[in-house]
């Protein structure tokens, strides 16, 4: 947590009060609106707008390469939840009916993509017309705008808007707008409309879609694999095919469990491969099966389910006892599930294996030690429930989601949030992710959404409706806020506008404190965190997520990254300071961090130590001894570790 004095992007004042203006301007234009009529759009000029704009946006992303140069600016804040009922529950309306700046809950739109999509960094948009003809109007997908890879909007024609919001644009334009990806269910083009005369018919449909399926698989097209075989599915499943031709619904089912495996879609591979069992004795069904149990047994690793993908290999092996693959996935998960209880990590094995091409470590999580319970003042923290000396493993936790500078998901924007009018600076291609990984593994949605966030949504926590898995982008953006961390430059080329960051699921309930008990550090994306003292059982364990000296700037970070005023028994020290105290403090701690990267220790000569000494000497000095005698004195750090390196080689 936390970015470092190279990683910060500075903003003037005039850039920050554009945005803030910008943005307010249009909060007000929007209440000012709320529940008028709207004004209906010319087709023609809509079309001819869109197409324009897609033109300039394709030409643009040509010559940036995809990656925008200059930060995105984004607003946030204003959040709502997204629907949590299935469309079929909700009543129909049109284009029409359309109210400014509202909220149509309960509603339900079915609408046609009516131009080409403009896609651009932060957000895509196109024209889109009733789906039975009717008034045109503008769509946009707000961030969350892909899919399995693909942008959403031009993944298919036909949509379904659930709740449509209407509202206007940061230009002023009015505009339906999708935040939530789960308010937008698009609909299968080929099935759309489609009936089937007869049995022959229905089953020809899916055996096409089930070999189309197979040939996009071949070309490595998963997004579109992953449709065929759904419409196949769909048909397939129907009673006319599955009654007299079960297996084929099992052969898609097979298939496409292979796609959701590749798309990291874990859940979803797992029911299918579970779907397509045939449990019949004769050698092909055996292999088939065989091939069932070893994708439902990969996803269940891929989820970190080591019990589960243990089950499902073993089944394999009864099937195929000779098969290599199951076996070495048998000792991997040996290994795993020895981590998990013990801690034990073979480090250098796990070093070895890591590179900017593999970043991420083949490796469980190690939490057997610690557990979550209420910390007066702080919400949640977390305890050990043994003893630990000092300089062992707490816990290691295996991040749940990263994106690494390298990455081209890798995006940071800035962000203006209405609600305490503070701008920052947010790794939004982290939430983008994690909104994607939840949106393909809802069994993980609970696990996300318990951690810490301002925005708590509707409280309801329905997390499925029968249109697919329901994800609050706006609480994902909060919980990233308030618990995303950077993983440091493992791997080169992070810079302020691509750090590497991420998200744990189990050190997230770590409180801060600036006298810390322990110390984190990455192994690729394995957070690993080790006592600095002896902890006692029951003990909560504190890292620090800023470790600036001065009192003031550490203050603030933490007011603003973290939301708190922090009371340590450091801050309580430097609280009652003079402020001319600390503001002396500082400006020496800043002359030592000059001194440091001026002088090198290996060269020091007497009197460089001697500067050195008396440095140190007066930061001490600003420090009363008797407030400070159990508490560190942290600007006198830099200069004292130099001093230590330099008189040892004496
Ligand atoms: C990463 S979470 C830590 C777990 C959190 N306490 C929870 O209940 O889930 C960070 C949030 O915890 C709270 N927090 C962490 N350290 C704190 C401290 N020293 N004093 C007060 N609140 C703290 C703040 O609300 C902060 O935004």
């Amino acid at each position: 947590m936390g970015s470092t004095q190279e990683n910060t992007v500075f903003l003037t004042e005039k850039e920050a009060e554009r945005i803030r203006n910008t943005v307010k301007e249009t909060v007000k234009r929007c209440s000012e609106l709320h529940g008028k009529a709207r004004d209906p759009r010319d087709a023609k000029s809509a079309y001819s707008q869109a197409t324009g704009a897609s033109l300039m946006a394709d030409m643009e992303s040509m010559q940036s390469n995809g990656r925008g140069e200059t930060l995105p600016a984004l607003a946030v804040g204003q959040t709502y939840p997204p629907c949590t009922v299935a469309s079929e529950e909700l009543e129909p309306m049109k284009v029409s009916e359309l109210k400014m700046n509202t909220h149509h809950r309960g509603r339900r739109l079915h609408i046609k993509r009516a131009s080409p999509v403009v896609v651009l960094t932060a957000r895509s948009w196109t024209m889109v017309e009733d789906a039975e003809g009717g008034d045109t109007e503008r769509l946009e997908m707000s961030l969350h705008k892909s899919r399995h890879g693909e942008d959403i909007l031009e993944y298919a024609k036909n949509f379904i808007i659930k709740e449509p919001y209407f509202t206007l644009t940061e230009e002023g334009e009015a505009t339906l707008r999708i935040d939530h990806p789960s308010d937008l269910v698009s609909l299968s083009d080929a099935l759309t409309g489609k009936t089937f005369p007869s049995t022959k018919a229905a089953e020809k449909f899916a055996t096409t879609c089930k070999s189309g399926g197979n040939d996009e698989l071949k070309n490595g097209d998963l997004a579109a694999a992953h449709e065929k075989y759904t419409d196949g599915l769909t048909v397939a499943r129907q009673d006319i095919v599955s009654t007299t031709n079960p297996d084929l619904a099992r052969d898609i089912a097979r298939n496409r469990a292979l796609v959701n495996l590749r798309l990291s879609h874990f859940d979803e591979a797992i029911l299918d491969a579970k779907a397509s069992l045939t449990g019949r004795g004769d050698p092909k069904s055996r292999d088939l099966d065989s091939k069932a149990y070893y994708r439902a047994g990969s996803a269940a690793y891929g989820l970190g389910q080591y019990d589960d993908a243990k089950k499902f290999f073993e089944d394999q092996m009864k099937l195929a006892p000779n098969d290599k693959d199951a076996s070495t996935y048998l000792k991997r998960i040996e290994m795993r599930l020895r981590e998990q209880q013990t801690g034990a990590y073979n480090w250098n094995k796990i070093k070895a294996g890591l590179s900017k091409a593999r970043p991420h470590v083949d490796a469980a999580s190690f939490v057997s030690n610690v557990k979550v319970e209420d910390s007066e003042g702080r919400g949640r923290g977390m305890y050990v429930t043994r003893n630990i000396p000092a300089g062992e493993m707490v816990m290691a936790d295996k991040a749940f989601s990263v994106v690494w500078g390298h990455d081209k998901e890798a995006l940071t924007a800035m962000t203006y949030d209405v609600r305490d009018d503070r701008i920052r600076v947010q790794p939004i291609g982290l939430s983008k992710a994690i909104v994607q990984k939840l949106f393909g593994n809802s069994s993980q949605i609970s696990r996300v959404m318990d951690l810490f966030g301002d925005y708590d949504g509707d409280g309801k926590n329905v997390i499925r409706t029968e249109d697919g898995p329901i994800v609050d982008t706006f609480r994902i953006h909060d919980i990233v806020s308030r618990n995303g961390f950077g993983l440091g430059n493992q791997y080169g080329e992070e810079g302020a506008r691509n750090a590497s960051t991420g998200l744990c699921t189990w050190a997230a309930y770590i409180n801060h404190s600036c006298v810390p008990n322990t110390s984190k550090d990455f192994v690729g994306d394995l957070m690993v965190l080790r006592a600095t003292r002896a902890l006692n059982v029951g003990e909560e364990v504190f890292f620090s997520y800023d470790q600036n000296p001065d009192y003031e700037a550490r203050q603030a970070a933490l007011m603003t990254t973290w939301g708190f005023e922090c009371n340590c028994p450091l801050c309580a020290a430097e609280k009652a300071d003079d402020p001319t105290v600390r503001k002396k403090r500082a400006e020496l701690a800043d002359q030592s961090e000059e001194f440091v990267r001026r002088e090198h220790w290996a060269e020091a000569k007497r009197l460089t130590i001697r500067s050195a000494e008396r440095l140190a000497k007066a930061i001490d000095e600003t420090y009363d001894n008797e407030r400070y005698k159990n508490v560190p004195r942290l600007a006198g750090r830099t200069i004292q570790e130099w001093l230590t390196k330099a008189s040892a080689r004496k």
